[in-house]
């Protein structure tokens, strides 16, 4: 199961809320939400503030989730989000996509259902048995899949030990612990050069800053996969153009395979992906 946005209220909803709530107020009830595992984020309009445990209790019980998160942002080097507990309270569960189980706290740890296309292309362009090297492996968002799917052997590097605790869990759950290995450690100290047929830089904003140690983790010839926030009017040529840039003053040449938009990330800038060759010099 996806992480779902539903475009359409239940009925049964409707019909409950429909007896308690002020008229005018029933159509401004959200008609779109996001499920992960059995945890239910809802965005709620402002108009509906004195009746929003009412209304997540109803949420809950209809779509049958044990708690519901009010919407808030991502932010930070760590990516949290910001959430309000409206009903229930336990915020750790199990979310299921593309046949890889997940365990996460949806509280504190960043799940974009817009990512589940590259979250899916990741587990088809991996190959049995490389080397992948997960810079910002997350719970192992984009590297599980490899495992799981093609059992690529994968190096997953996160800081964060509270993450890193659901990238151990969510790597047992999926029974690949010969194929992975985690480190909780910051990916800057990771002692090992010229090692992965492939890199993962799923990260934004200050992506750029790690290429150098990218190139080092890489193996003379490699793929890697470098992620990063771009604004429009820097688009098509960004991000390549540095990461090429960055690629020469170390002495690798850089081929740009495929270039993908994979969401918005604020007005006028988006989330880009692009999969590069590099070969050393
Ligand atoms: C935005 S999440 C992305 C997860 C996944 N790569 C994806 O693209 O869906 C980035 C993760 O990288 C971790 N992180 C940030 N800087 C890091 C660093 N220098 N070394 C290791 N992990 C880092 C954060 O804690 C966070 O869990």
């Amino acid at each position: 199961m996806r992480a779902r946005r539903t475009q359409v209220i239940k009925p049964r909803i409707r019909e409950i809320l429909s007896k308690e709530l002020p008229a005018g107020l029933v159509n401004l009830l959200p008609k779109h939400w996001v499920q992960i595992g059995d945890v239910l984020i809802l965005p709620l309009r402002p108009e509906l503030e004195p009746y929003k445990h009412r209304i997540a209790e109803v949420y809950a019980e209809v779509l049958g989730v044990k708690t519901v998160l009010r919407k808030g942002h991502i932010h930070g080097e760590t990516r949290k989000p910001d959430y309000e507990v409206l009903y229930g309270g336990d915020t750790v569960t199990v979310h299921v996509e593309n046949g890889v189980k997940y365990k996460l706290d949806v509280a504190k740890v960043m799940f974009s259902p817009a990512n589940v296309k590259e979250r899916v292309r990741m587990a088809e362009v991996a190959r049995p048995g490389e080397l992948v090297v997960d810079m910002f492996a997350g719970i192992g968002h984009l590297s599980l899949p490899m495992a799981v799917h093609k059992g690529a052997r994968v190096i997953a590097i996160e800081k964060d030990p509270y993450t890193f605790r659901f990238l151990v869990e969510s790597i047992w759950l999926n029974n690949v612990q010969d194929l992975m290995t985690p480190y909780n450690i910051d990916n800057r100290n990771f002692p090992a050069e010229n090692i992965a047929d492939r890199v993962l830089m799923g990260y934004v904003v200050k992506t750029a800053e790690f290429i150098p140690k990218a190139l080092s983790i890489a193996k003379d010839e490699a793929i890697i996969h470098y992620h990063n926030t771009v604004p429009e009017r820097l688009m098509p040529d960004e991000p390549f153009a540095t990461f090429r840039g960055i690629a020469r003053e170390y002495g690798y040449e850089a081929e740009k395979l495929n270039e993908l938009i994979i969401k918005r990330y604020a007005p006028g800038v988006w989330h880009v992906v692009v999969d590069v060759r590099v070969f050393k010099r």
